[in-house]
């Protein structure tokens, strides 16, 4: 990774030649594998005659860094990352513990179905270990305290959630607004449908929690359309995507999840420029997009887009963007991202009384706390989502009251931490709009043509865009893949 921008290299290699290997590969379906003998035989440098790179992809997080470890994969070696952090991984972020332990503050795990992402894992040689969930949970709502085994569950009722994963069959996961029941169901939050389900009320804090948590608003501010297209990712099973075990919060990376990013940028070495960021891109429709960015214009044939759909909306488009694809940037939603925090202790203390670290809270700062101990628990480590408006943003009176509450759910040992991290995705930068995306009702009828048309040379990528597990760090990887492979699609035919 370099911070500065390299001149763009001017060769005369033969760039048709990897490009029709490339293709040959592409075609074949299988890029990741396929690349590898596309190398071998094909040049290692792409032609820039003219100054002009091939690709430009703009996002450092996992889907840009993807793409570019595809392309480069297929030889093509003529392309930029460009990052407006200073770091890459996006939406996924290690906070590093003394002693080589971390913990992750953004984007941690994976889960059944999200081969994509555990692919691209083992191909990097990142091991995974599995979320730690033995024992009881603490449920805490005013003053009382409740210890629940949940067995790897969020408790949610089995009826009302099989009925949710019979309703997600018929609204397919990458195009929500293509489900027969599009007028009847985008016209619903997830709250109205709750509302009719006879929820018990001791049970509705439990709803509201898992939803949150998988779709990152609270149920009322979720449209049930797109809520459905999520579960119907997670093979159309709505405990696949909110429970731990055989879940989407089952597994984590070893190292972190951002280990993943390092480590494909380590692989592109001076091709990641960081602290980079694209501030105006003109000429989408003309043969040689130019980007501008804080360090100098960069030219590309072709750009990849690789991120979120709000932050477009801070991009100078010139010519303007189609006011399909312009309206759907300006109505995606861009909250206040969420706000996670992780408390270390000598040891995962809890364990022994037979806890597993995990606490419900029915109404206060805490949605969810898990353990989030190293694989061998050599170290205790305490994460958890927050609601910002109930902690404060300042860090000791935040610390403080989450021991007193860790305290009420394990014991004294909670209010000695050695070490505390609160990571407001809100705060410190302005490139995370919001952690996933909560899509409210109406909006995929609406908007949804115009999520992944390309505008002239311009290819949407980024988790957003992913036909499965949008929003997840698997749909951003899903997404990569298959903006390298429009591009090299695109750069052969052209
Ligand atoms: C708190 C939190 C918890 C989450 N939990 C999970 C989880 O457990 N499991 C899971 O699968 N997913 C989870 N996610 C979601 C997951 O992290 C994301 O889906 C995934 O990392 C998105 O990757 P991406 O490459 O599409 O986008 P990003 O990671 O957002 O990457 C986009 C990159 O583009 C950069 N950028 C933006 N604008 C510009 C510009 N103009 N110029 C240059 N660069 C720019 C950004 O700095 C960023 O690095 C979570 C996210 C958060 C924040």
């Amino acid at each position: 990774m370099s911070e500065k921008s390299p001149p763009e290299k001017s060769t005369n290699l033969p760039r048709r030649q990897w490009l029709k290997a490339a293709g040959v590969a592409a075609a074949a379906g299988g890029l990741a594998l396929g690349v590898r003998q596309a190398n071998a035989g094909a040049a290692n440098t792409a032609s820039t005659d003219d100054g002009v790179l091939d690709v430009a992809i703009i996002g450092a997080g996992l889907a840009g860094l993807t793409a570019a470890r595809d392309l480069q994969l297929a030889g093509c070696n003529s392309f930029v990352v460009l990052e407006a952090r200073d770091r890459v991984g996006g939406r996924t972020l290690n906070y590093n513990i003394e002693g080589g332990y971390v913990s992750e503050v953004g984007g941690q795990w994976i889960g059944p179905g999200q081969t994509a992402v555990a692919d691209l894992a083992r191909q990097l040689e990142v091991g995974t270990f599995p979320t730690y969930y033995d024992g009881k949970t603490v449920i805490l709502g005013g003053d009382g305290r409740m210890e629940i085994d949940l067995k790897g569950t969020f408790g949610t009722d089995e009826a009302v959630s099989g009925k949710l994963s019979q309703l997600s069959r018929d609204v397919p996961s990458g195009a929500p607004w293509k489900s027969p029941k599009v007028g009847e169901l985008d016209k619903l939050s997830v709250g109205d449908w709750l509302a009719k389900q006879n929820i018990k009320p001791e049970d509705r804090f439990g709803w509201n929690a898992s939803i949150t948590l998988s779709g990152g608003a609270m149920p009322a501010k979720m449209g049930l359309l797109h809520f459905l297209s999520m579960i119907n990712s997670a093979d159309r099973d709505y405990s696949q995507l909110d429970s731990i075990k055989h879940s989407a919060q089952e597994t984590r990376f070893i190292g972190g999840s951002q280990i993943l990013s390092i480590k494909m940028a380590k692989q592109l070495g001076d091709k990641v420029r960081l602290s980079t960021p694209v501030r105006a891109i003109s000429g989408w429709d003309r043969d040689v997009v130019t980007l501008q960015t804080d360090h100098g214009e960069v030219r590309a044939r072709k750009v990849i887009m690789a991120i979120h759909p709000a932050l477009c909306q801070q991009v100078q488009f010139n010519p303007p963007l189609p006011e399909k694809r312009a309206a759907l940037q300006r109505a995606w939603p861009a909250h206040s991202p969420a706000r996670k925090t992780a408390m270390v202790y000598r040891r995962p203390f809890w364990r022994d009384k037979g806890l597993n670290g995990h606490i419900i809270q029915a109404s206060g700062p805490v949605i969810w706390a898990f353990d989030n101990s190293p694989p061998g628990g050599e170290i205790g480590v305490i994460n958890a989502f927050v609601v910002n408006a109930q902690l404060p943003s300042e860090q000791d009176a935040a610390k403080s009251i989450l021991t007193e509450l860790y305290a009420r759910a394990w014991g004294h040992e909670a209010l000695s931490p050695v070490a505390y991290h609160d990571q407001d995705w809100s705060r410190g930068d302005p490139w995370t709009i919001t952690c996933v995306s909560a899509i409210p009702p109406g909006f995929w009828s609406a908007h949804g043509e115009a999520l992944r048309p390309p505008c002239g040379n311009l290819i949407w990528s980024g988790t957003e865009t992913a036909e499965i597990w949008a929003g997840y760090m698997d749909g951003a990887v899903r997404s990569g893949h298959q903006a390298s492979l429009q591009v090299l699609n695109a750069l052969r035919r052209a």
